[in-house]
């Protein structure tokens, strides 16, 4: 996967490329990142990006020229590295939410050009020519695109074969399955009178498998019950969250 960001503050990116998983799998070659800032493609002295709206109100719009300057470096770099038709995503609130069924579609791509707006927003005309889709992590209000596209970012790279030690902890993560997670425990087994639930000390496999699953079940029905209705269960998942919902006190 190669990942071309359009961005003011390069820099942000340390925050993915630094730490953890996706540090390691930037050190494997499973994922490339490279950022691209509208203002090596300006042609003033002032390095302008930026400008009044039209038809007045606050703030800045940022050109247009730069930007589609910048988004062509990108796709031509896209090109040269085998990606002929590089997804351009722009971060917007404007956009369509982020969930994790578009997070593996869009860890299915082999290049995707992330444009991260700032100010009041870019010209539409840059959107109109050469955005294929608008994409929102969530219904709030960021200083700019650059955390979004981090988000998004960090959860394409976890879909990477050999990004996770286990691959089947992607699989396991909250939402891969439609459900929320189930609760982790560790070491030690009484800690300050709260104890392990007796079956994960069990050894049962087939016991802490469907405990697990109950558990997700049940938090996913008292938490996000929105989720349950997008998603058909098996006859063993309607046997758990019905077994959850009458051992649940209210
Ligand atoms: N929510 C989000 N999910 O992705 N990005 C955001 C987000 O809040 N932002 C802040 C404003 N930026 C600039 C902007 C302003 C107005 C219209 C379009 N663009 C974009 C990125």
């Amino acid at each position: 996967m190669r990942f071309d960001v359009i961005t003011l503050f390069p820099e942000m990116f340390s925050a993915i490329t630094d730490f953890g998983i996706n540090r390691r799998a930037l050190e494997k070659d499973l994922y490339a990142l490279h950022c691209w800032n509208p203002r090596d493609f300006t042609a003033d002295n002032y390095r302008t990006i930026d400008d009044r709206p039209y038809g007045g109100g606050p703030g800045m719009v940022m050109l247009p020229e730069p930007l589609l300057a910048a988004i062509e470096a990108a796709k031509v770099a896209q090109n040269q590295a085998g990606n002929l038709a590089p997804k351009v995503i722009y971060l917007s609130p404007q956009g369509q939410p982020l969930d994790q069924a578009a997070v593996k579609q869009l860890s299915a791509c082999s290049g995707l050009v992330l444009l991260c707006g700032r100010y009041e927003g870019v010209d539409e005309r840059v959107i109109k020519h050469s955005v294929d889709v608008e994409v929102s992590i969530g219904d709030y209000v960021l200083s700019g695109g650059e955390l979004g596209a981090m988000v998004m970012m960090d959860s394409i790279i976890r879909q990477l074969p050999g990004a996770l030690n286990h691959n089947l902890s992607a699989q396991q993560d909250s939402f891969e399955d439609g459900l929320l997670d189930c609760p982790h425990y560790t070491r030690p087994e009484d800690y300050r009178g709260m104890t392990v639930p007796d079956v994960l000390l069990s050894g049962n496999h087939a016991e802490i498998r469907r405990w697990r699953l109950k558990q997700a079940l049940g938090r996913t029905w008292l938490r996000r019950p929105d989720l349950l209705d997008q998603r058909v269960l098996s006859k063993e998942e309607a046997r758990l969250l019905s077994d959850f919902k009458s051992e649940h006190i209210t």
